[in-house]
Formats: structure tokens, C-alpha cells, sequence
């Protein structure tokens, strides 16, 4: 089934903001502390993504149509047939309701249940209860009132040690609904669970058939974009209801969730709601996160001005460690993207061995030995920013001139960001207790550190396991800020942002950037264009902020991998696969000059 993306056309430029399930679950609460009903809510949830499924299908016939050359009004002539997928929680809940309201609009219902019993599907009156305490739940009503429509619905159970009577007793849907589970997963889903989700993900894929979650994909983890295992509905939209889950962005969430669509709800906004609450709860709703998916717009440059105005860029890596590979194009990659954001001057302060090789790959840029103190100390003094770590090396002699060369750029200053190899020695330094961990910390409270480790890096940093890092990126980073100080990325699919000395507060989600940039030298990249940015004076503080340079180098990446769309079979294809960082500073050149920007 072709992704839905070029139809949907959703995306806005400005950030959205991120929130935990437990912030849902507070708002939720909030809002009926205020009068409001419960079940209301979820048949106002459940109309709205009718409506929604109605378009999506609207949408995916017009685009089949497109797609076969085919004039005929396939949405009128056809029958629309849709599975809902219903666990017994509140997500499930929706998935009723949604079967019900689709079934009164004319479509072909089948709800499919897991991990309800024969005697749930009872039917009493709901709608008068006296004894409030045995009231059904939400869900329960949200059943009965499908079952009173004579919705109709499997057992999931029922077919499992007969496979073909499934597959003769299920409908051939067009569109799959997944409400097994919505914020509420708590653990890994396991035995039954688990094959209802292998059996929905496949039988989506044999319909091509259009995939659609409740709320979050079932085994996504709202709060964190943790997958357990691997276990999880891969859904082409994602209908987030209320406000937009942190864990739909990061780690696992943008392979699960597809394209989000948002069902707002509750006003949990706007003034008045926020004024209406508990300033308790509202303090607790500042959301978790701001997902950026467009770059501020840059300022012109004075036309009367020259090199010395656009910073002075000292890259310090690319080393040659006896025993070991040399690592000179770490520094290449860094030098040339940091010239493609518009710095005015590089210096590469890199193994003696590579500086034929910069010669050759960039002209444009000074060299010096990395190992020539005197020197390289004497450069930080007048350079813009140092940008560290890059093919640095690790062994006892490079962990010296990394010492030194920090210490000398606070003595001087300097703004300075901290990669690769930097960060393996900020580790070791911290596991033996060094002064530098402290005056580091307190050096970047009055000025700019910037620290992009990986998963890996960030959990050598914090002595843990990478598992331990990637069940909670959040937390991760905000333990790096608080251990370390300084401003932080922690790179991966939705990188982290978190910049403490900004006025803005916020821990940013990269929204773009792609899988074809997971290759070796892609955080090299990152490295330069952040210290390129931050080197140009001229720009607004937003504009050559950290949060700037993540964006500007994943846009960079998507534009690389977006040719294979728009392009004829005559021009040389960049996709995703065979993506190289060598391929980036051309195309941070060429982001930087596009008006895609808030
Ligand atoms: N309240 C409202 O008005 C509105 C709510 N809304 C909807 O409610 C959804 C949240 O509903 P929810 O809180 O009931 O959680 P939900 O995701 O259905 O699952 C909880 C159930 O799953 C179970 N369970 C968990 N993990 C499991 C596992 N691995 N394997 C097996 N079982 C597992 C868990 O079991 P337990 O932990 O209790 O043993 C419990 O029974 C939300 O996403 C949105 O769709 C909207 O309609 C807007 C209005
Ligand atoms: N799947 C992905 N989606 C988005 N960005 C990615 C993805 N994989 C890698 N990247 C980005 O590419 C860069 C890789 O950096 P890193 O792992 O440090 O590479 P290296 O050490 O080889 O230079 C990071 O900025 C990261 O966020």
C-alpha cells in the first residue's frame, strides 16, 4: 500500500507540542473534573475518526485511481469494508464505536475481539443504571451499543488452532482498524496479544489494505517510543486523540505510526480550559516536548562585510593513533560541513598525515598538527568556536590534548561543541572523578557547550546500558544535561535536543531526517553544521541555535533522499540506501538557501 503522505499533505511548519500518557490521562481527568462526561468524550472521539476513515478511504481509492489511470468513481460503486481490532480498555472502547457509527454510515463492519470471554458479549440495558458502583465502563457501553446494532464480530480466540477458518470466517477489508491497545500498554504484549498483532500487521499486508491505529499504534509505548520486542501494529495513520504523543516521534514511533493525524478533543490549550483547572494539574501539562519539523529563516548578510564577520571555525580531530585506522575524514566531513552552513574561515587541527587529503577535498580550508600544542593552543585564542572529538582517537595521548584544549578554550571563552572521541574522554574523566567534569559544568552555565552523543555515547557517559538509554531517551538526556551541563543532542531516529542555557526551555524532536543517514560520518556532519552556525555572529540567537543545526541536518538529508521522487530516470538518484555523509555539505548548502522555513 503506498504511503499516504503526498495526499495527507499534514505537516505545518510549526513545532508541535509533545506530551506523556500520563499528561492525556491528567487532561482527560481535568476536563471531567469540569462536568464533562466520560463516554461523551469517547463517542465524540469515535464520530471524529469516522469521519477521518471516511477520507482516508476517499483518499486511497482516488489515489488507486490515480495510480491505475482509472476514471471510474470507485468510492461510489464500491463496498467499504472495514476489521476493527478491539482490546477491552478504553482504546478498545473507541474501536465500537467506530465499528458502530461506520456500520450506520453504510460500511461492511467486522469487529474482530481479543481478550474478551463468551459471556461479554451479553447483552443488558446500559443506558439505566441505578447502583453507580456496578456501572459498566465506557468500553463496556461502547460494546453494547455496537452489539444493539448488530455489529457484527469474531473471537480472536475462536479461530486460533484453525488458521483457515480465520481466514474464511474474517472479512477482506480495505481498511484495518487497530484498538487493541491505546496508552494504556504497560508491558511487553505477550501470547494472545501478541498474535493478534502479527495476524493484523499480515493480514494488512495480503489486502494492501490501509492500516489505521486508534490513538497510538497497539505495543508502541506512548510515553517513550519504546517497542517491546518488536511487537507492534504498523500503522499507515495514526489518529492521536487529544494531544500528540511524544513516544509517536522518537526511537520506534515514526516506523509504527505512519502518518499522525490529529482528533484534539479537549481544549487543553486555550486559556480558558487552563484558567478552568486546578493550577496543580496545569503545571503539570507544559508539554514534554516540541516536535520541529522546519528551520528558522535566516537573515541576510550586510553586503558590507567580509570573511572575519562570518566566525572562524577550528575543527580538532582526525587523528592517527599508532595500531589503529586513521580516522582524517571524521575532520574532512566536519570542516566541509561547517564551510557549507557559511562560515567564513576553517582551521583543521588534524594528524599531520591527512592534510594532503583536506588540501585535496578542501581547498578552502587552513591546516595545523593536532599534536603541535603550542600551536593548536594558540589558534583557540582567536578561532570562533572549537568543535572537538571527531576521529579525536582514544588513546592516553589523545585524552591529554583533548584535556588540554578544552581547559584552553574556556580559558579563552570559547563557545565549543563536543563529539565522538570528546565524549569517550568526558566519560573517562568522569569515572576518575577529574576536575574538568566540574568546570566544564560550571564553564557552561555562562557559555555555550554543545554535546551530540548517540546512544551509544550517551550511555558511556551516564555508565549504562545502551537498553537502558534507548527505553527512555527523555530521561537519558535530561540525565546528561543535569550530570554534565551544556547544551545536548542525542542523535537517532528523532533526535533529542535539550538546550538548559536558552531562554526556550524546551527539549526539541527532530521531525526530519531519514534512515538513510544512519552511515558512518553522519554525526561528523552534525558536528560541523553546529559549530558552523554557532560561528556566525551575524545570525539571530534562534537561527544558529543547536535545535537550528539538527533541523538544518536532517533537511539536508531528506532533501538528498526526496530526489528519488521528483526526479527523471536520467538524473543520478541519492536514496535512502547508498546515502553518504560525503554527499552532505552540498546538500546544507542547498538547505540553507530554501525558503521552507518558519
Ligand atoms: N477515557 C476516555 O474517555 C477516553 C479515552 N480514550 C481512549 O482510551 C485509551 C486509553 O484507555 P485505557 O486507559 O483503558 O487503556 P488501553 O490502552 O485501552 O489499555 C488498557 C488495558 O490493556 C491492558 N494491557 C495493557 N498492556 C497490556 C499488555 N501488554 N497485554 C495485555 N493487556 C495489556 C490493561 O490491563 P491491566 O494492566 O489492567 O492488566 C488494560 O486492561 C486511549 O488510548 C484512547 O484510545 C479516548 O476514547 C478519549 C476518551
Ligand atoms: N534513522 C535515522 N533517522 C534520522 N536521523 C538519523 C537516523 N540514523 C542516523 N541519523 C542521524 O545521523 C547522525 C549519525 O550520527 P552518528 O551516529 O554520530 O554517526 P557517526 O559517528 O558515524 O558520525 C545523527 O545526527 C543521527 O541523528
Amino acid at each position: 500500500m503506498p504511503k499516504l503522505s503526498n495526499l495527507l499533505n499534514e505537516k505545518t511548519n510549526l513545532p508541535v507540542a509533545l506530551y506523556s500518557s500520563e499528561q492525556v490521562y491528567a487532561m482527560e481527568q481535568a476536563w471531567f473534573a469540569q462536568g464533562h462526561d466520560s463516554f461523551g468524550l469517547m463517542k465524540q472521539a469515535a464520530w471524529q475518526m469516522a469521519q477521518q476513515i471516511e477520507q482516508l478511504y476517499a483518499r486511497k481509492c482516488l489515489h488507486t485511481n490515480v495510480s491505475n489511470n482509472n476514471q471510474s468513481n470507485y468510492v461510489e460503486t464500491q463496498e467499504r469494508r472495514v476489521s476493527v481490532w478491539v482490546g477491552n480498555g478504553n482504546n478498545g472502547g473507541d474501536g465500537w464505536l467506530v465499528a458502530y457509527y461506520l456500520q450506520q454510515a453504510g460500511w461492511r463492519v467486522q469487529v474482530i475481539t481479543v481478550g474478551f470471554a463468551h459471556c461479554d458479549f451479553e447483552i443488558n440495558d446500559v443506558t439505566e443504571t441505578a447502583d453507580v458502583s456496578s456501572a459498566p465502563t465506557d468500553a463496556i457501553k461502547a460494546l453494547k451499543i455496537a452489539l444493539s446494532a448488530d455489529c457484527n464480530y469474531q473471537r480472536f480466540e475462536d479461530h486460533l488452532n484453525e488458521l483457515n477458518n480465520y481466514r474464511k470466517a474474517s472479512l477482506q477489508a480495505d481498511i484495518y482498524i487497530d484498538a487493541l491497545f491505546g496508552i494504556g500498554l504497560n508491558r511487553a504484549p505477550e501470547g494472545i496479544y501478541k498474535q493478534a498483532i502479527h495476524a493484523f500487521n499480515q493480514s494488512v499486508r495480503q489486502k494492501y489494505a490501509l492500516a489505521v491505529a486508534v490513538d497510538v499504534p497497539s505495543g508502541l509505548v506512548a510515553s517513550t517510543g519504546e517497542v517491546f520486542d518488536q511487537i507492534a501494529i504498523l500503522a499507515d495513520v495514526t489518529l492521536c486523540l487529544i494531544a500528540r504523543k511524544f513516544g509517536l516521534h522518537t526511537k520506534d514511533g515514526a516506523d509504527y505510526s505512519g502518518e499522525v493525524l490529529d482528533i484534539p478533543l479537549i481544549p487543553y490549550e486555550t486559556v480558558s480550559y487552563r484558567q478552568s483547572c486546578q493550577s496543580q494539574d496545569m503545571n503539570k501539562l507544559a508539554p514534554v516536548a516540541m516536535l520541529l519539523t522546519a528551520a528558522h529563516s535566516f537573515n541576510a548578510r550586510r553586503q558590507n562585510s567580509y570573511k572575519g564577520s562570518y566566525g572562524h571555525v577550528l575543527v580538532i580531530g582526525g587523528n592517527r593513533v599508532n595500531g589503529s585506522q586513521g580516522m582524517g575524514g571524521a575532520a574532512i566531513l566536519s570542516a566541509s560541513s561547517a564551510m557549507a552552513t557559511g562560515t567564513g574561515k576553517i582551521t583543521v587541527a588534524c594528524h599531520d598525515a591527512f592534510h594532503g587529503a583536506i588540501l585535496t577535498s578542501l581547498p578552502d580550508a587552513m591546516t595545523i598538527d593536532l599534536h603541535d600544542v603550542e600551536g593548536v593552543k594558540h589558534l583557540i585564542e582567536s578561532a570562533s568556536i572549537i568543535a572537538i572529538g571527531m576521529g579525536l582517537g582514544r588513546d592516553e595521548k589523545a585524552k591529554a590534548i583533548f584535556i588540554s584544549y578544552v581547559e584552553a578554550a574556556m580559558a579563552n571563552e570559547k563557545p565549543m561543541v563536543i563529539d565522538a572521541d570528546g565524549l569517550y574522554h568526558l566519560a573517562s574523566l568522569q569515572a576518575d572523578n577529574h576536575n574538568l567534569i566540574s568546570e566544564l559544568r560550571e564553564y557552561s552555565m555562562e557559555h555555550q557547550v554543545c554535546l551530540t552523543p548517540h546512544s551509544g555515547e550517551a550511555a558511556n557517559l551516564l555508565n549504562k546500558k545502551i537498553s537502558e538509554v534507548e527505553r527512555d531517551r527523555l530521561a537519558a538526556i535530561k540525565q546528561c544535561a543535569e550530570t554534565y551541563g551544556g547544551d545536548w543532542v542525542l542523535k537517532g531516529a528523532g533526535s533529542l535536543v535539550l538546550e538548559q542555557r536558552s531562554g526556550w526551555k524546551n527539549i526539541y524532536v527532530c521531525g526530519v531526517g531519514n534512515a538513510g543517514m544512519a552511515t558512518a560520518g553522519m554525526g561528523d556532519v552534525l558536528s560541523g553544521v553546529t559549530a558552523g552556525l554557532l560561528a556566525q555572529q551575524d545570525l539571530e540567537a534562534e537561527m544558529r541555535s543547536l535545535h537550528q543545526a539538527v533541523v538544518i541536518h536532517g533537511l539536508a538529508g531528506d532533501t538528498l533522499v526526496n530526489q528519488t521522487s521528483s526526479c527523471d530516470k536520467r538524473t543520478l538518484l541519492v536514496g535512502q540506501r547508498g546515502l553518504q555523509a560525503q554527499d552532505m555539505p552540498a546538500a546544507v548548502r542547498h538547505v540553507m538557501q530554501l525558503g521552507i522555513f518558519t
